[in-house]
């Protein structure tokens, strides 16, 4: 049979008479020359079926030899065998793997075998026909040699079980998430269609949260007129007025001053708010009524009370007030910050001796007790030791003010009523506060709480001297009328807080508007802000700046070409020479100003006239006036953001165009008020034309026919753009406003104030653009940049020179 031929291996094996084992080791040698050296399921699964290919011809051999074919011997082994064969295909699944596990175990001990000698697969099955020599091995020399192999099969099988197990996690690892993350659908939690949403309607409050008086107050006209002797104003002020040019009273006047001069001593009329545009003659509106009110006493007493936020202000208001206060025997007095304190004091008090025997001889009780202390004074101790107290018997000081109306600056009042001996508020009648929105916005060290304690201070019994202490003992309380308060602004606080902590008697709200725009001011829209009136004679103009770093030739083309200020004809060397002098005078000035300032405090009333020390160094600019012609001179006020930048743009024009230095003047925050006074002066006189100033300027300066206001730098809010360029076109004249617009400030100055959005601006016109070329090759141009060169140069020496005198 040529199918058994072709296997002869097998029937050897099974004929061969060894042990069991050793046939089992046959049968695992045969199984392993007809697979993979590797056991798997697959070699196990064909294993199992050779074998039991195997079975099956053994059993038909067996049944052949049952038959009496066969030996006996050979059926004995042959049965054991098949036994055994027999049991395979009946196990299970498990069993079969158990056993195919075994002779796996077997192969890969074998294979184990090869690997340990030079013996390569074919070498063994051509070897496994020789079993005679196999069996010439003794048993026991091979089971420790098989031994040793299958441990050595064992470590290599756990080494490369270990490095699978590792390359495996390591796969695992490098795996990407989203691999095992499945995605998630949101089924059924889309959005549900929503319906459009409804077309917002502004709902107009259909009440006030403002106070009557606030919410409607009395509106009068801009072109409202009135005569001031229909007014109730007295005869020797009206001639005053004549004198002074003044023929007919202003809107705000003609409204104001009535509802101010109707002052019943029986009782209090209420307190008056104002809200009108920039320069429309506010100032005399509150002074005509002040004035023509007080009569002078043999003994002044302070009985008008004017603040404002500036030191020009203060010069300002006084001038009105001394105008026309001329022959009316009032005592005028002011009280700004440049001054010592204590020479304030000696202008502002005086000592008088009264009769007073009970204090006397308190005082001269030797011990002090308690409250004593507080109002120890020991200067008057020391004269009183030394004998040299010109008092008469009994007599004793009092402090009093020497002045019927007192104008000052909300800070330097505060020193006074906290550190001046017999300062005193109590026998106020008037309490003007002009320029009221800045004053409420700052605490200006809590003035306004200090002001209104001192005037609760007015109740205390002593006020009404030895009626009011005998009233008092008998429980019977005396109120004293408050004073009158005026509180103005052209851009005024409607912030019901702030003005409530002026404790406002029977306030009446007065606006002075124009006639179409009511509306637009409406003040029953509870903003904190209203609307601000522009002055109707106001022309704006918008120059837009290509090159924020080109601006000053832009200014230099707009003083020349449109404003077309009138330069010295100077040639450009004398300039030259003109233009350090002129540097050096600003220097000395500002360090001059130091023993200038006592001056001012000798010389409050004189104010104008004060300024000897300057007159020598303004007579030089005055050198070169102006030539009188028939059309006004062109004069202009220049708003930059900070003191550095307006000196800055003052040097850098002088030394761009030197035929303009002797026209400038700088107006900047400083102590040293003599320098600004002195530009004030020069320009008045018509000596310079082009002033360049701070926001130190923009509130209330009245700067007599200024046709021209440029914004170099765009202010910060609406407030300080209404009061810069209020600075022009005042009490009915015409006047310009120009803004210079740089890239990063053009969206800010088109939303707030060309386009108006908030409407806080109520203007009679709009906005011009003008448009400016610079022209790179002009000689402005070329000298700019010579002019900023020097200036850098001039920087740096000063810098150095600074370190030096370090
Ligand atoms: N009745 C009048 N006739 C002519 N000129 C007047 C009259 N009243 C005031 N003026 C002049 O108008 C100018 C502006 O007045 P004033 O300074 O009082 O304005 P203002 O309303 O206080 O302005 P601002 O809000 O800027 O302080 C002054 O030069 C003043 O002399």
């Amino acid at each position: 049979m040529a199918g058994f031929k072709a296997a002869p291996d097998a029937t050897k094996m099974t004929s061969t008479p060894t042990s069991g084992k050793t046939q089992k080791r046959k049968r695992d040698v045969e199984a392993t020359t007809t697979s993979t050296p590797t056991p798997t399921k697959k070699f196990k699964k064909r294993e199992i079926q050779s074998v039991d290919e195997g079975s099956v011809k053994k059993r038909s051999k067996l049944k052949d030899r049952l038959q009496g074919e066969d030996s006996p011997a050979s059926t004995r082994k042959e049965s054991t065998v098949s036994a055994k064969r027999r049991k395979t295909p009946a196990t299970n699944s498990d069993d079969r793997e158990d056993k195919a596990g075994k002779k796996s175990k077997n192969g890969k001990r074998k294979s184990a075998e090869k690997n340990s000698g030079p013996i390569d697969e074919t070498a063994s099955v051509s070897s496994e026909p020789s079993s005679a020599d196999e069996a010439e091995v003794p048993a026991e020399e091979k089971s420790t040699k098989n031994k040793h192999a299958g441990l050595l099969s064992k470590f290599e099988r756990t080494k490369t079980a270990a490095a699978t197990k590792a390359k495996k996690a390591k796969v695992e690892i490098e795996k990407p998430e989203e691999e095992t993350a499945e995605p998630v659908f949101a089924k059924g939690l889309e959005p549900l269609p929503q319906p459009e949403n409804p077309e917002e309607l502004e709902a107009l409050p259909t009440y006030s949260s403002l106070p009557e008086w606030l919410a409607n107050p009395r509106r009068t006209s801009t072109k409202e007129r009135a005569k001031f002797s229909d007014l109730g104003i007295k005869s020797d002020l009206l001639h005053i007025l004549e004198e002074r040019g003044y023929k007919e009273a202003f809107a705000v006047q003609s409204a104001v001053i009535p509802l101010l001069l109707d002052n019943n001593n029986n009782y209090h009329p209420g307190d008056v708010c104002v809200s009108a545009a920039t320069g429309s003659g506010k100032t005399l509106s509150y002074v005509l009524p002040l004035v023509s009110s007080l009569k002078a006493l043999p003994a002044s007493r302070l009985r008008g009370l004017i603040v404002v936020p500036t030191r020009e202000l203060v010069r300002q208001a006084r001038e009105s007030c001394e105008l026309l206060a001329t022959r009316s025997g009032l005592r005028i007095g002011s009280a700004v910050g440049n001054v010592a304190i204590k020479d304030e004091q000696k202008l502002l008090m005086r000592v008088d001796q009264v009769y007073n025997p009970a204090t006397v001889a308190q005082r001269q009780n030797p011990g002090l007790q308690g409250g004593d202390w507080i109002d120890f004074d020991l200067e008057a101790c020391v004269n009183e030791a030394l004998g040299t107290n010109e008092y008469l018997p009994g007599h004793i000081q009092r402090f009093e003010p020497n002045v019927d109306i007192l104008i000052c600056t909300p800070g330097r009042l505060v020193d006074h009523i906290r550190y001046t001996k017999g300062f005193t508020l109590k026998y106020l009648d008037w309490l003007v506060i002009d320029e009221a929105d800045r004053l409420l916005n700052e605490s200006f060290q809590d003035w306004v709480d200090v002001v209104m304690g001192s005037l609760d201070s007015r109740q205390a019994p002593e006020t009404f001297g030895p009626c009011g202490k005998f009233l008092s003992d008998m429980k019977l309380s005396m109120a004293a009328k408050p004073p009158r308060k005026v509180i103005l602004s052209a851009t005024m606080t409607r912030d019901i807080s702030k003005l409530n902590s002026l404790r406002l008697a029977n306030p009446k709200m007065v606006v002075v508007g124009a006639e179409n725009t009511s509306e637009a001011t409406d003040l029953s829209a509870d903003r904190a802000d209203a609307s601000y009136d522009l002055p109707p004679t106001l022309h704006e103009y918008m120059v837009p700046v290509a090159e924020g770093a080109h601006k000053p030739i832009y200014l230099l083309h707009l003083l020349e070409s449109h404003i077309k200020i009138a330069a010295a004809s100077i040639t450009t060397d004398d300039a030259d020479s003109d233009t350090s002098e002129d540097s050096d005078d600003t220097s000395s000035d500002e360090d001059s100003s130091d023993s200038d300032s006592s001056d001012d405090s000798d010389s409050d009333s004189d104010s104008d006239t004060d300024s000897s020390s300057d007159s020598s160094s303004d007579s030089d600019e005055e050198a070169d006036p102006p030539a009188k012609s028939d059309t006004p001179r062109s004069t202009v006020l220049v708003f930059t953001k900070s003191s550095e930048s307006a000196s800055r743009l003052a040097r850098l024009i002088t030394l761009t165009k030197p035929s303009l230095a002797k026209q400038i003047g700088v107006i900047v925050k400083s102590n040293k008020s003599a320098a600004s006074r002195k530009t004030l002066s020069a320009y008045r006189r018509g000596g310079i034309s082009i002033i360049i100033a701070t926001d130190r300027a923009s509130r209330g300066l009245d700067l007599e026919s200024l046709t021209h206001v440029v914004n170099y730098d765009v202010p910060h809010s609406i407030t300080t753009y209404v009061h810069r360029v209020g600075r022009t076109a005042r009490a009915g004249r015409s006047g310009s406003a120009w803004t210079l617009v740089a890239h990063h400030e053009g969206r800010w100055f088109s939303t707030q104030i060309v386009n108006n959005l908030d409407g806080q601006i109520t203007r009679s016109s709009g906005i011009d653009r003008v448009n400016v070329k610079v022209d790179k090759n002009s000689t402005t141009f070329k000298g700019y940049g010579a002019a900023l060169e020097k200036l850098e140069k001039e920087v740096k020496m000063g810098g150095a020179t600074k370190s030096k005198s370090k």
